[in-house]
């Protein structure tokens, strides 16, 4: 038998609408009861995308409402103590507590999913932590599903993979002494869910993508066989069947493990993980469930039909059942190519957001299941597909000349001078006090700026009056620093959408999009840049604004662009070169801007690299390889100024430990690093390795609305003083500030400003 399924869908609807849902209801617009009304709307146009796409089961709990390990975490009724809930308090309500944080109690920590760019909340566990299931909100969208006549197969995070993200504080506590417990709440909550109906459920374990220790493997072993002994859950049976999911790359030495785990079904990515597809086919056993996830997850472009359906027909040899299915969850992916009505071809032709790629699989299936005798709507199908790639592939702009013969020529990604040299030069230019102070680059987004910028989009004001407006927004900016007593000043990039689709728009090689939009985290969206060919800069992308701050003081103002490897990591890259060719053109681009910068009289800048730890690969055998590229890219972009040019480069939600020679070798003269959460911790790699350049460890967590006072900057600025010399150190918030308002920054600048003073006072 050959079924289709998806392991997940895109929450936020194809025009943001669940983005404007919950900040209607977060800013008191609107009520919980509306708020679940549209929840059940998009729900239900996600099933049908899903129906309409002939999938034999739609999938369901993939709808949380902030985030799917929270969502676990409170079905699991592991919330932390410290959040107090009360019995009547609702499940919106205590999701939000936890994604957001309450008057008395800080949010989870977030952090980022795998490699990629969607943040979860992470599971906060101690020795008392106890379970109290609850599988309410799975029974309630069954019982939806069920009133639309579908099949649904609820997908849930696994019990290893859950606690495997999740973290503890308490000293020497081994989170797999809760593993007993936990088993047991899964049980409490995978039982009703057969008895609801539900024939299937999906358990996502991707940690089986990583380097496990022995232990965890074990674990991982034992809990299957505990799961499937208790529920029955082998096939064949008649008991619940599991279908344990990986993905996001192959499973290499976990390979035995999972095709070993006695469940029903096993989803393997068959994108990253190619290679394998035989190995998986040879050791899992015929009784098995295989979904092959053929249609990659993670990028916009349509696959290589013809190439998946070699691949499947070998896979059904294997004699088992076959599904077919995505790579992993189209969360990672927009929602509806079909919205974009300016995308140029041959390239729009050639793309795959979520719905289409749904119907990739429908065509995937129809022919597997015609054999070889295709029906004239299936050949014609394939044969559109096969076209609009080849077109998209032989375009003239996928190599520019032009481009090639830089590459092959490039040059020294050193600088002139080591930092000792550079360093003195720098002194005397810029004369800057001991412990200067700083910012990150953006201040508040307004939404006066973005109402400017949408007017601009709309037509409704001109060129002249947006960049007036911009102007405006800038010049505020550098007056409120100068009035707090910054000593190195920022242009606030008010012009920019977004550090990653503002350069996009203005390289050539890179196509935007109009609703192309994924989550990040809660109701925050990217719209990540297509790299579709060779990367070209036509023209300056910064300068005339970096200038025209420059203009309005005498002190420094650092120039601000996002790196190549951040560029690189936060778009979508076309699927003909390696990554790290991508990343050279990437930075000959940013080279090319930073020169035209220093040209221009800006002495400091600032090249933002806070993706750089987020590209690792999953094993860490592939992270030297990985690390060598992805350092050269930003030398490479680096590298081309004089001596007393300043580079600063800033790195967020980052931990350093393992890849501390790799961020000393970029050489950045400055690197500015989110710490204050971590209260310095995060410091303790710089100084163990006894980093030799500048570093500003942030002092002010900028992800909360929360106003630290002067005392408590004080207190980090001292503690970073035990592990880095005065004449080394810089004080800066962890971030940019374009999520925060005016109010709160100029309070937390305030005191910033003054700690500066007060542990300057103390030093010299
Ligand atoms: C540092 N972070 C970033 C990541 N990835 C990026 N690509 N960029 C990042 O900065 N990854 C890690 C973190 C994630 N953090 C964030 C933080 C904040 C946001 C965010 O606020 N996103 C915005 C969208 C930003 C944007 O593009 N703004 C546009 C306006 C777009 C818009 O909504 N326009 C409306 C019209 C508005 C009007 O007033 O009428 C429309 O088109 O309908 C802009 O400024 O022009 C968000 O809204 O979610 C993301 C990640
Ligand atoms: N310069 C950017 C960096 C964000 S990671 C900003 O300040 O928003
Ligand atoms: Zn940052």
């Amino acid at each position: 038998m050959i079924r289709t399924h998806t392991l997940g869908y895109p929450r936020i609807g194809p025009k943001r609408e669940w983005k404007f849902a919950l900040e209607a209801f977060w800013a008191g617009k609107s009520s919980e009861a509306e708020l679940a009304g549209s929840w059940r709307a998009l729900r239900l146009q996600q099933w049908d995308d899903q129906r309409q796409a002939g999938l034999d089961m739609v999938t369901a709990g993939d709808f949380a409402p902030y985030d799917h390990i929270a969502a676990m975490t409170l079905r699991l009724g592991a919330a932390p103590a410290r959040f107090g809930f009360e019995p009547g308090q609702s499940r919106w309500a205590r999701h939000f507590a936890l994604a957001r944080g309450t008057s008395s109690q800080p949010a989870l920590e977030l952090t980022k999913w795998f490699d990629t760019n969607y943040h979860y909340l992470v599971p906060e566990l101690d020795p008392a932590t106890r379970f109290a299931p609850d599988a309410q909100d799975l029974l309630d969208e069954l019982a939806l599903a069920r009133e639309r006549g579908l099949a649904a197969k609820p997908v849930l995070p696994g019990p290893l993979t859950w606690l495997w993200l999740s973290k503890s504080r308490a000293q020497g506590f081994d989170r797999l002494a809760l593993l007993p417990a936990l088993l047991d709440a899964y049980v409490r909550i995978l039982r009703p869910l057969h008895a609801a109906g539900a024939a299937w459920v999906q358990l996502d374990e991707p940690i089986l993508a990583l380097d496990l220790p022995d232990v965890w493997k074990d674990a991982m072993r034992a809990a299957y066989a505990q799961l499937a002994g208790t529920l029955g859950a082998q096939q064949g049976t008649a008991g619940l069947k599991l279908l344990v999911a990986t993905y996001f790359g192959p499973l290499e030495d976990n390979l035995d493990l999972a095709c070993g785990l006695p469940v029903a079904g096993l989803h393997v990515d068959l994108v990253r993980g190619l290679g394998e597809a035989a190995w998986v086919a040879e050791r899992l056993g015929a009784d098995k469930v295989l979904s092959a996830g053929v249609i990659d997850g993670r990028n916009v472009w349509r696959d290589d039909l013809d190439a998946a359906l070699a691949l499947l027909r070998g896979l059904r040899s294997r004699g088992g059942e076959l599904w077919i299915a995505p790579s992993c969850s189209l969360l990672h992916v927009p929602v509806d190519l079909d919205a974009e009505d300016e995308l140029p071809q041959p390239f729009k032709g050639g793309m795959a957001f979520a719905r289409q790629k749904l119907g990739e699989l429908q065509w995937l299936a129809q022919a597997l299941r015609e054999g070889d005798a295709l029906s004239p709507a299936t050949a014609t199908a394939l044969q559109a597909s096969r076209a609009a790639r080849a077109n998209r592939l032989a375009d003239a702009r996928m190599r520019r000349a032009e481009l090639r013969a830089r590459i092959a020529a490039l040059p020294c990604d050193q600088r002139a001078s080591g930092y000792a040299a550079r360093a003195a030069r720098q002194r005397a230019r810029f004369a800057l006090p001991l412990l200067p102070t700083t910012t990150i680059g953006s201040f508040p987004q307004t939404a006066d700026i973005r109402a400017a910028r949408a007017a601009f989009k709309r037509g409704e004001i001109d060129l002249a009056a947006y960049e007036r407006r911009m102007r405006e927004a800038i010049s505020l900016a550098v007056r409120k620093q100068e009035e707090l007593g910054l000593d190195v000043l920022v242009h606030g990039e008010a012009e920019r959408n977004d550090m990653v689709e503002y350069f996009g728009e203005q390289l050539e090689g890179v196509l935007f999009t109009r609703y192309g939009w994924v989550q990040s985290y809660g109701s925050r969206c990217v719209k990540p840049p297509v790299i579709f060919g060779d990367v070209l800069r036509p023209k300056p992308m910064t300068v005339q604004w970096s200038a025209y701050a420059q203009g309005l003081t005498q002190k420094p103002m650092k120039g601000m662009l996002t790196g190549p490897v951040t560029l690189l990591q936060w778009a979508f890259v076309r699927d003909d070169l390696p990554r790290s060719e991508v990343a050279l053109q990437l930075a000959l681009a940013v080279r090319d801007e930073v020169q035209d910068l220093e040209a221009a009289g800006i002495g400091m800048i600032q090249i933002d690299e806070p993706a750089f730890r987020e590209g690792l690969p999953l094993r860490q055998r592939n992270w030297q390889a990985y690390l060598d590229w992805a350092g050269r890219a930003f030398r490479l972009s680096a590298s081309g100024v004089r001596d007393d040019t300043q580079i600063h480069t800033h790195m967020c939600y980052s931990e350093f430990n393992d890849i501390m020679p790799a961020i000393a070798a970029l050489d950045a003269d400055v690197i500015s690093i989110e710490t204050s959460r971590s209260d310095m911790e995060l410091l303790q790699a710089f100084g163990a390795f006894q980093y030799p350049n500048e570093i500003g460890p942030g002092v002010w967590d900028i992800h909360s609305p929360r106003v630290p006072d002067q005392a408590e900057m004080e207190r980090l600025l001292r503690k970073a003083l035990d592990v880095i010399p005065a004449e080394r150190l810089w004080v800066n918030p962890d971030c940019g500030l374009k999520t925060r308002g005016w109010a709160e920054t100029e309070a937390a600048l305030a005191h910033l400003v003054s700690a500066a003073k007060a542990v300057r006072a103390g030093t010299v």
